[in-house]
């Protein structure tokens, strides 16, 4: 028999703000806590999850290995349930006013600001990450709520006349309900970058983490209630692609998909919708992205910068970023040196258990291992990390990674073709620009690229060359909401961001009036 998400537990689950304190929530019950979809403004057992234990899927703790709760996999009928709240909430929520929304969104971003060390300790303990960049992913998820809160406030439309003949006029209005579905890596920063601005621009929605990783959505769910979002508007459903998401997708109902995941979830999503022409579709896909290193980039008073902007694309999140450099080309003259320094910054700067977390599932850890143990057939060099143990002996121990460098390895093994998402890079050689730019777009991927040089002329040359959505000069990650986020080529298809977001969640008509 599960334990039920009743008042009692929800209590006391918001009450875990320290470690220990959820660590003894997870001790305290004999079997996992069960979580509950969030539809129309409460929570409750879809109605027909508690019927087979198959229909219940036991999510688990990276760091441990241990089991944390249960989630159900939610079946059509009641996808169907979540998606008739949501349409049902859609008439009034898309006529309500930009500042009552906004002022909605706020108190959202607030509360979340007010229980942030909640929500990083659970991403944490649910996703494997360190606590400190929990934080600061709870830290953006409560920005995508106040940057859109305040975006739809300054919004203007402009009109034109027409040679005299007509004044025109672009209008925009929510597009419907949308489903959005997010991945593992990054699960309360990425779900909230798509609930934010689905709200703002007054559509309602059907959001669905990775049933790897639920938790904080699961709590958010909370956080919506107290922030006085009417029910309906945001329902948050449990359960895995295969059953879930799929029938979410494909719901006539659904007038959206914004989509983060995999390359292959995305073409699964495309297939499914493909006679619903007018479903708009925003999908984030996955990226096996270079870092280019220019010799005159470990120039001494730029050198330090060089390797540790190298260093944190490579292993932040245990690389578990979709925008993490994990195919790194350094120009000849000073590939060594590159090797040498970026390895010992690494070692030092990167320490599993201390700055590097565990990665997020047994199933993805064995995915990583696999490609280690092709470097180690393949006769890669390891300049940092090994082969890890066999798959029993770390099953019941958590799913560390060590920080894996590697060089010697053939251009075209699966290491470096295949998105391995995790602590694994390959360093290459080049001898010239052209080949650099020829290697980093040698790619079916077209997410991001990190650029290293101090050449002004270089950095727009190179750069307007690279096949990616996402360029970076002598930094990674910087980011700006109101900018197109968003991959070319197998990384995805539409941008989201500020006016791009816009863009998804709303249809545009143009009216034309006569101007005599
Ligand atoms: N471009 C980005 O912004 C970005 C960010 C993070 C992760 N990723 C990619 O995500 C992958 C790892 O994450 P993942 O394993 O969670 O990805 P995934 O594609 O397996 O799953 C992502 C989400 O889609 C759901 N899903 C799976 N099949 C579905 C279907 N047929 N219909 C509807 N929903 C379905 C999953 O349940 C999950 O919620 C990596 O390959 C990485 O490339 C991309
Ligand atoms: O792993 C994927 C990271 C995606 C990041 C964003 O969508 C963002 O920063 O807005």
């Amino acid at each position: 028999m599960l334990p039920s998400t009743s008042d009692s537990h929800l209590d006391e689950l918001w009450s875990c703000d320290t470690l220990d304190k959820a660590s003894s929530f997870i001790t305290s019950h004999s079997s996992p806590f069960l979580l509950h979809n969030f539809v129309g403004g409460m929570y409750s057992a879809p109605h027909n999850s508690s019927a087979s234990p198959s229909q219940h899927i036991t999510s688990f703790e990276p760091k441990t290995g241990r089991p944390i709760y249960t989630l159900p996999c939610t079946q059509t009928d009641a996808v169907e349930e979540a998606i008739r709240a949501a349409k049902s909430a859609f008439p009034s929520w898309s006529k309500t006013t930009r500042a009552e929304r906004s002022a909605i969104l706020r108190r959202v971003s607030e509360l979340l600001q007010e229980n942030r060390e909640l929500f990083a300790i659970w991403e944490s303990i649910d996703q494997g990450k360190t606590l400190e960049r929990a934080r600061i992913e709870v830290d953006r998820a409560i920005s995508n709520f106040s940057y859109f809160s305040t975006f739809i406030l300054h919004e203007q439309t402009a009109a034109r006349m027409v040679d005299g003949v007509a004044l025109t006029y672009e209008h925009r209005s929510p597009a419907g309900v949308f489903a959005l579905i997010s991945p593992w890596n990054m699960p309360l920063y990425l779900l909230t970058w798509k609930i934010a601005p689905c709200l703002a621009f007054g559509c309602t929605a059907v959001a669905k983490p990775s049933e790897i990783t639920s938790m904080t959505a699961f709590l958010l769910g909370g956080i919506f209630q107290r922030a006085g979002v009417p029910p309906g508007v945001i329902n948050i459903i449990f359960g895995d692609g295969a059953t879930t998401g799929a029938a979410l997708v494909a719901s006539p109902l659904i007038n959206g998909v914004s989509f983060t995941g995999g390359t292959q979830t995305g073409i699964a999503i495309r297939r499914l919708t493909a006679h619903q022409i007018g479903k708009h579709l925003s999908l984030e896909l996955g990226g096996k992205n270079p870092t280019l290193v220019f010799a005159d980039s470990m120039e001494p008073s730029v050198r330090d910068r060089t390797i540790r902007v190298a260093a944190m694309a490579a292993f932040e999140n245990q690389g578990e970023i979709c925008l993490c450099g994990s195919r790194i080309y350094v120009e000849k003259s000073v590939y060594s040196d590159f090797v040498r320094e970026f390895t010992a910054y690494v070692k030092q700067k990167y320490v599993l258990r201390e700055t590097v977390g565990a990665v997020a599932s047994l199933q993805h850890y064995d995915k990583i291992r696999k490609y280690l143990e092709l470097a180690v057939e393949q006769k890669a060099t390891f300049h940092l990390g090994s082969a890890p143990p066999a798959l029993s002996e770390n099953e019941a121990q958590g799913y560390w990674i060590e920080p894996t460098i590697l060089t010697e390895v053939a251009k075209d093994s699966a290491i470096q073709i295949d998105e391995i998402f995790g602590p694994v890079v390959t360093i290459t050689p080049f001898d010239s620009e052209q080949e650099a730019v020829q290697l980093a777009n040698d790619s079916e991927y077209g997410l991001a690229a990190i650029l290293l040089t101090t050449d002004g002329a270089r950095m727009r040359r190179v750069g307007e060359q690279l096949e990616a959505g996402l360029v970076w000069v002598n930094c990674w990650l910087v980011r700006e909401l109101g900018t197109p986020f968003g991959g070319m080529k197998n990384s995805g298809t539409g941008r989201e961001g500020g006016e791009h977001s816009r863009d998804v969640f709303t249809v545009l008509r143009t009216l034309h009036l006569p101007a005599y």
